[in-house]
Order: C-alpha cells, then structure tokens, then sequence
C-alpha cells in the first residue's frame, strides 16, 4: 500500500458549493510548489479536491515490511526525510496553523499524522479517540449503535471545531468528516488529503 499526502489550501470563505471562496492563503501557489506539495487554492467537494491531488506527492511507502527487508527500510527512512525536508521549507509559512488529515478510512491519515506533527514540532490527535473521550464510549462503531451516526457526527464537528480553536496540532479526522459541510469552515486550518 502507498499513502501520498496531497496539500489543499483552504481559506475560511471555502466551503462546498459556497460561492465565497477565495485564493489560498498560505504563500499562495507558487510557495507551496516550491516544496513540490500539490496546492488547490481552494476546495470544493471532496471528489474536487481528490480530484486535484489525484496524484500523491509526499509518498509515503509502507512502513510494514511485505517481506522487503532492507529495501522497505530505506524507503521509509528516505521517505520520512523527504518531509521533514519539505516541512522544515513550509514550517514558517504555516504559522502554527492546524492541519487537518482528510481521506477515506484506512487511508494513512493517523500514520501520516503522527509522522508530519513529529516533523513540524506538532502534537497530534485523532478526533475518532476525541469523539470517544467526549461521549464516553470505547469505540465509534458502540456510539453509532447506541446512539446514532447523526449524533457521532455532531460531536465530531464540536471536536473538530474545538481543535480548530488550538494551534500547532495535526488532526486526523475520521473518514466521514468531509460529508459535513461545516467541517470545511474553520478558520485558519489547512487540509491535507491522505490517499
Ligand atoms: N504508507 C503505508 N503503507 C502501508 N500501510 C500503511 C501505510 N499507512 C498506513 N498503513 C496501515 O494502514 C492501516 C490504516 O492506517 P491508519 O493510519 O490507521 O489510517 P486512517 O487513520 O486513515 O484510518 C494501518 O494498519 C496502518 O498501519
Ligand atoms: O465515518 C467515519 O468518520 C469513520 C471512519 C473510520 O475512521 P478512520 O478514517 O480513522 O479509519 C472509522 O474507523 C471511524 O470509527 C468512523
């Protein structure tokens, strides 16, 4: 399995089929071309935004050997020098904005996660074990049983909005936080799509 990180710059103003979207904020394109991670200046619905990033540009190889050995392990330590190369290059530009993981279920984004808040001097939180701490439940899957996916989802959206508040945190969100609108708008956070 390949996991790339994608970047996806996103404005407050930026949003599903809001008409008020705006150019990214962070250096603009070319600043982020200069550190080879693939910049939308603006996000609209999540097909958009895969669409944009289709091709992964940080790629991050499996860290879990298949049976490489040696080779698996270079690639990873090549790999995992790669970002810190190219987030020691956007570190500044940042700003000690929250980056925000998105991507389908399984995609990489708390292996990613961890990696990239090593990197920048971030901390990192998954909002599933947020949402699990905040309703007191062991697991996502006894919230949507006991309660329902709508009540998951609105707790994931306090946590999101929450950490939103915070700076320097990487945040990997569960893979059906991109359906909610609203997750999009907070301000001052970037989005880093894992596929
Ligand atoms: N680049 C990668 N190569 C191989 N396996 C990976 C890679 N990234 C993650 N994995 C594995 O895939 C599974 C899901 O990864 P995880 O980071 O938990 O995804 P998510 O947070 O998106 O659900 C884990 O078992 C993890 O070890
Ligand atoms: O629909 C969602 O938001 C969920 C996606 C999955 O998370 P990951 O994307 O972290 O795997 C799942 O494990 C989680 O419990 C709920």
């Amino acid at each position: 399995m390949e996991a790339g990180v994608g970047l996806a710059l996103q404005s407050r103003a930026a949003g599903f089929g809001s008409g008020r979207r705006r150019s990214a904020t962070y250096g603009g394109e070319s600043g982020a071309r200069t550190v080879s991670l693939r910049a939308s200046d603006q996000v609209g619905s999540p097909a958009a935004v895969r669409a944009r990033v289709a091709k992964p540009v940080v790629p991050l190889r499996a860290k879990k050997s298949s049976g490489g050995g040696h080779e698996n392990l270079h690639n990873s330590v090549d790999d995992a020098l790669l970002l810190k190369r190219k987030s020691e290059e956007v570190l500044f530009q940042l700003n000690g904005r929250c980056i925000y993981l998105v991507g389908m279920m399984g995609s990489g984004k708390s292996t990613v996660g961890k990696i990239l808040a090593e990197v920048l001097g971030y901390s990192f939180f998954d909002s599933d074990k947020l949402v699990e701490q905040a309703v007191g439940m062991p697991s996502v899957a006894q919230i949507f049983k006991v309660h329902s996916e709508a009540f998951f989802r609105d707790n994931e959206s306090s946590v999101l909005r929450d950490l939103s508040s915070m700076r320097r945190l990487v945040v990997a969100t569960g893979g059906g936080a991109v359906i909610r609108p609203v997750n999009w708008y907070f301000e001052l956070t970037l989005f880093l799509l894992v596929e």
